[in-house]
């Protein structure tokens, strides 16, 4: 490694979480359609003792030192280099920031296994392909799925949530998996069938943050919204437009009624 590597840690969405079953040690088996946004963190990689500096606006509650995601993950691999994070994405909140991140940095050094992905966290080794993937197991089966490119609205309504306790508020942890993914012939086909599929941890989380389902009938009322549900863990939720003018449209909309959210369009891919 010369000169600084810059990789982009986008934002991860779950267009799909059902949670199907949990294994002896706790984890939950999951089945999710996963895609990724034009947008995230900006990691930086140089050669150098092992260093981390962290900025941006969303930098609250992110660590520094070595319990930073970016950070483990050189000391998994057993590798120094120097790290920089410009935060872009709000810290938990179900899009993945940390795991993006550590990804970000794997991809740069080069090398890694599955377990060394997975010991960082379960959204881990998808956050090494950064493009639409469907993935079971706990987190450490993925597979490439093509996507038409969606145009898309993120939103927070700034709110953290831990995914430990969202697991925990689920009622039912054995649900349907996932039927065969079809092959989509457009934005709008994608959304018709993903309404058909659910996020199985979002009635918990609705149950910790009621702030949730506020943000997610605030975008199914903006205009040419196809599809709107929660990523992940949450509170992050995501929109469908039709098109990128719709989701630029939705965001002033939802922006001029809650100034305090964190709102972001995007293609997600
Ligand atoms: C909910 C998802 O965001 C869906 O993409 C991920 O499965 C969570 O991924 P993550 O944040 O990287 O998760 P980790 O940091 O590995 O795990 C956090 C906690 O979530 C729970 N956890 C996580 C993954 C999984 N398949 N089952 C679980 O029950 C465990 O209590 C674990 O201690
Ligand atoms: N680089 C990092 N960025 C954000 N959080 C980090 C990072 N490294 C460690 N953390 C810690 O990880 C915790 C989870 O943050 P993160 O944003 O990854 O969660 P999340 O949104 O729940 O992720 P997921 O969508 O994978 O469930 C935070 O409490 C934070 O302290």
């Amino acid at each position: 490694m010369t000169s600084e590597t810059r990789q982009l840690a986008p934002a991860k969405v779950n267009l799909t979480l059902h949670v199907t079953g949990q294994r002896d040690d706790g984890y939950h088996l999951l089945d999710s359609l996963v895609a990724f946004a034009d947008f995230g963190d900006d990691v930086y990689v140089s050669a150098g003792p092992t260093h981390l500096s962290v900025e941006g606006d969303l930098v609250a509650g992110v660590p520094t030192g070595p319990t930073n995601l970016m950070w483990r993950a050189l000391d998994v691999m057993g590798a120094e280099a120097s790290l920089r994070l410009v935060k872009r994405l709000p810290a938990e909140a179900g899009i993945g920031g940390g795991s993006s991140d550590a990804a970000a940095v794997l991809r740069v050094i080069g090398g890694s296994t599955v377990e060394q992905q997975m010991s960082l966290g379960a959204d881990v080794p998808v956050c090494m392909l950064a493009t639409a993937a469907r993935m079971r197991g706990v987190g450490e089966q993925v597979e490439k799925v093509a996507l038409p490119l969606l145009p898309a609205l993120l939103v927070n309504p700034r709110v953290s949530m831990p995914t430990p306790a969202v697991f925990s508020a689920m009622t039912k942890r054995t649900n349907a998996e996932m039927p065969v993914i079809p092959t989509f012939e457009g934005v709008a086909d994608a959304a018709d069938w993903l309404a058909t599929m659910r996020n199985d941890m979002q009635d918990a989380a609705i149950s910790i943050q009621p702030v949730i389902e506020r943000a997610l009938s605030d975008l199914r009322s903006t205009r040419q919204c196809l599809l709107a549900r929660m990523s992940g863990s949450g509170a992050t939720c995501f929109a469908i437009y039709p098109t990128m003018k719709a989701a630029h449209f939705a965001a002033y909309e939802l922006g001029a009624m809650h100034t305090d959210w964190w709102i972001r369009p995007c293609t997600l891919s």
